[in-house]
């Protein structure tokens, strides 16, 4: 029985990780309290085998990873699209409104990120539209991707993508 030439790379170093405080805004009057968590990344890629023996070089996906995962490292990430913040900059910081309640955070300890909730389900997809904006699933000729983000043991969100050929 001839094996498929389509392998899948898994990547989960222990280098795929960042820890960041966040809060998950349920709706206009309820969130939770700012927490933190060290998020870890899980990267499963499908690809053929070429006649060279490889599939791709896996160290352009793991360092793309790594270099996602560094940027967030040690901020407080906050949805810039969330429907029920209002932020606003004040000085050196930022003011993030909720529910009649205010919190001020240095700007220079929080990242805005471009995402609707600091969720797994966001932080998932945002990882993966930065690696689309590298063009990595097509130079790597990737054909099927999976990325999974876990804010601890047991908990965690996968998002499958499907690269056409
Ligand atoms: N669909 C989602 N639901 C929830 C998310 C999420 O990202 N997607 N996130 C949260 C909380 O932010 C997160 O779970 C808080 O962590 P929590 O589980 O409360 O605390 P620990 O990670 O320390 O786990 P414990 O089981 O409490 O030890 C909620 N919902």
């Amino acid at each position: 029985m001839e094996s498929s030439n389509t392998v899948q790379i898994e990547l989960d170093n222990q280098s795929l990780h960042f820890s960041c405080a966040h809060f998950t805004v349920f709706s206009a009057k309820s969130r939770e309290r700012l927490h933190g968590h060290n998020f870890t990344v899980r990267a499963r890629a499908w690809s053929s085998v070429g006649n060279n023996g490889l599939a791709f070089d896996y160290n352009e996906l793991k360092t793309a990873l790594r270099t996602i995962c560094q940027r967030l490292d040690e901020y407080t990430l906050i949805p810039l699209y969330s429907p029920y913040l209002d932020i606003k900059e004040q000085g050196e910081y930022f003011s993030v409104s909720h529910n009649q309640q205010t919190m001020l955070l240095l700007q220079s300890d929080t990242l805005l990120l471009p995402v609707s909730n600091i969720t797994l389900e966001e932080l998932n997809g945002f990882i993966i539209e930065q690696l689309q904006s590298r063009s990595l699933f097509e130079r790597l000729s990737i054909e099927r991707f999976e990325l999974s983000v876990s804010s601890g043991p047991g908990q965690r969100v996968k998002r499958e993508l499907r690269v056409q050929p």
